[in-house]
């Protein structure tokens, strides 16, 4: 049996942890607060600062684990190429790793070197410079720092006036060490969907049906699946999905962040690992679920298909305030109801716009997505956080 080191244990390295725990692999969970999710499930846990190269060193060599699985981006990723060499596996590969950690790489990545159509966009490391991107990419646009995720720090620029204001609020909202920032032109799309896309060892590359999404403030809201998009747009997704998880390497699950317009796919970004957005197959959509879909692809146990099962959706739970102990009340009014379920995270304390929980809905295929989602986001309003 291996040996995982999860580094970062938020709410989805919680689902993969119970994942890789019903198949007798040992997982040490890690982050820079304790008894966070993961940890709450795992056979062991450290906290430190994973932007920290030495704090890295020092529990990959106490652990020597086989594998090393990232769940979140700001980590110091460029000790990975070394423990590479070590002979430990690093999911899906040292390279994946380390350029979606920073938007800057798999951006050039992908537009410059894959040609894969994106955004227009420029860098900016100061006010000074920002005023000048913003005038080549034209407003409107969007401004992110380039370590951040879940709309950390991310704005969009509708006026002159606001481009002092996207500065100062992308280098708060920084995660890492780097003040810079990605302005990109504003896609005016008509939805977006995330394409979960599973690379194997020995075995094609497979892809889980479409799903859909909506974003506020940057963060995921609802999403469902399967997303209702057109055979063409399909086509161009998957491919542009096959070039990039092809150019980063390794075996896991990506989840690949599209917008679909009128002039065709955009490419956005991708998480080389389990997407938030993804927690939509815990509702049963899926023969798998993106959790168990990631750890079969890292220890190299085939998946012979991906089976679409249900008509499924989640709606997130999010706090709106501070607390050091958060409470949860309206639980049994959801868990009274047919073809839904939720989970609660168990995050030690909350903040305003915190992602708590989530409330998954599910029907049968064929069911409209719309309704489906609908439900999920009123039942998700019977929960209540108690601050
Ligand atoms: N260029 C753009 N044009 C229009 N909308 C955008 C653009 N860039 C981002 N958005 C909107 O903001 C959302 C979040 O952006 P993005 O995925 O880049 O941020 P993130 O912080 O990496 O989020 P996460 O970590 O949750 O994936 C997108 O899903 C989309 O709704
Ligand atoms: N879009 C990325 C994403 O959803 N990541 C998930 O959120 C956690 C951090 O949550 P927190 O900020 O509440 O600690 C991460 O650990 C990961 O599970
Ligand atoms: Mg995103």
């Amino acid at each position: 049996m291996s040996k995982i080191l999860l580094l970062g244990s938020g709410e989805l390295g919680k689902e993969f942890v119970i994942a890789a725990q019903r198949i007798g692999q040992t997982v040490i969970a890690v982050d820079s607060y304790e008894n966070a999710p993961a940890m709450q499930v795992a056979h062991g846990f450290e906290v430190i600062n994973m932007l920290d190269g030495a704090e890295l060193d020092r529990i990959v060599a106490k652990h020597q684990p086989d594998f090393i699985v990232p769940e979140i981006e700001a980590i110091r990723t460029e000790r990975f190429y070394d423990y590479e060499k070590q002979g430990i596996t690093v999911v899906p590969s040292a390279k994946a790793a380390n350029f979606t950690m920073n938007r800057k790489a798999i951006r050039d990545l992908a537009a410059k070197e894959l040609g894969l159509r994106t955004a227009n966009y420029r860098y900016a490391t100061s006010a000074e410079e920002l005023q000048k991107a913003v005038a080549e990419v034209g407003i409107p646009c969007v401004v992110k720092p380039l370590m951040s995720s879940s709309g950390k720090g991310q704005s969009t620029i509708k006026t002159e006036t606001d481009i002092e204001k996207a500065w100062q609020y992308a280098e708060e909202g920084s995660r890492g060490d780097i003040v810079e920032v990605i302005v990109e032109a504003f896609v005016n799309f008509n939805s977006e969907i995330t394409l979960l896309t599973v690379t194997q060892n020995n075995n094609p590359t497979l892809f889980c049906a479409p799903i859909g999404h909506r974003q506020e403030r940057g963060d995921y809201q609802e999403s469902w699946q399967p997303a209702i998009v057109s055979d063409k747009d399909i086509a161009e997704a998957q491919e542009m999905a096959r070039k990039v998880t092809e150019a980063l390497g390794g075996a896991g699950l990506f989840g690949v962040e599209f917008f679909l317009t009128d002039e065709g796919v955009y490419f956005s970004e991708l998480s080389p690992r389990p997407h938030d957005t993804g927690m939509v197959t815990l509702a049963g959509t899926q023969n798998f679920n993106e959790f168990e879909l990631h750890l079969r692809a890292v220890l190299s146990l085939p998946i012979f298909e991906i089976t679409l099962e249900k008509a499924g959706a989640s709606a997130v739970i999010l706090a709106h305030g501070n607390s050091n102990n958060p409470t949860y009340s309206g639980i049994s009014a959801v868990a009274a109801l047919p073809k839904t379920d939720f989970r609660i995270f168990g995050k030690p304390t909350s903040r305003p716009y915190r992602r708590m929980g989530v409330v998954l809905t599910h029907d049968s295929l064929g069911t409209n997505i719309e309704t489906v989602t609908e439900k999920a986001k009123e039942v998700a309003k019977l929960i209540t956080i108690n601050l």
